[in-house]
């Protein structure tokens, strides 16, 4: 399926981001400050996706899995479950498991109120990264836990390319492209960021330039 946002994507990490060895800075768009025009256009390709997928909830985890999984569950119109780091005073029953923070190198207990998850819900993972894949298995435990059912999994970028995980791009494209940073600004095509020619799909050519 061709992915709308991943141009703009693109575009966001050779103009804000920083890529260095499996290190991939986006705080400036995703994960601190958001730039809101692509995590909607995220938001739909992961919708666009799982359309005609029976999904009862979207399901992620604090802090930065927020944000994509709320623009989906907008495109879906279902809700969205994100599973905190510390139990509030208002939780009183819950599923829990331990997971490991890629990003602050430290232990993490993930914790979803039983009130929120039931049995039999179809369940969309959805998050910014995926790394070392600790954050998944901690919340496909946690579904397993409230016999829920995780039915697809989606993140903005792959790092480990893991095949049954939908990603607008996965490391090993990001690096592609960044390879082809020599193509001049105007060759490359901002529906797929990799030059003219490359995978143009079913999107309107260059559609961010007004040329189509
Ligand atoms: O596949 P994994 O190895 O689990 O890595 C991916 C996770 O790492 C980050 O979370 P982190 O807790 O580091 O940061 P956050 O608090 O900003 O969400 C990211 O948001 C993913 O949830």
């Amino acid at each position: 399926m061709k992915r709308e946002s991943r141009g703009l994507l693109i575009k966001a990490l050779r103009e804000k981001g920083n890529v260095s060895g499996n290190i991939i800075k986006v705080d400036t768009f995703i994960n601190h400050c958001v730039d809101m025009n692509l995590a909607k256009h995220i938001g739909h390709d992961i919708a666009r996706y799982y359309a005609g997928k029976s999904i009862d909830k979207i399901i992620t985890v604090e802090a930065s899995g927020i944000i994509p999984a709320m623009a989906a569950a907008m495109y879906i119109g279902c809700d969205m479950v994100y599973a905190k780091k510390r139990i509030p005073i208002t939780m009183e029953k819950h599923y829990s498991e331990k997971s490991y923070s890629f990003t602050k190198k430290e232990e993490t207990t993930l914790y979803v109120s039983e009130e929120v998850l039931k049995k039999g819900d179809r369940l969309l993972f959805v998050d910014d990264f995926y790394a070392g894949g600790n954050t998944l298995k901690a919340i496909e435990s946690i579904a397993a836990q409230a016999g829920a059912e995780i039915v697809g999994r989606a993140v903005i970028i792959d790092k480990a390319g893991r095949e049954d995980v939908f990603s607008i791009l996965t490391l090993n494209e990001i690096k592609k492209a960044f390879a082809a940073a020599e193509i001049k600004e105007d060759d490359v095509c901002l529906c797929c960021g990799f030059g003219c020619g490359d995978d143009r799909g079913d999107m309107p050519h260059c559609w961010l330039r007004g040329e189509d």
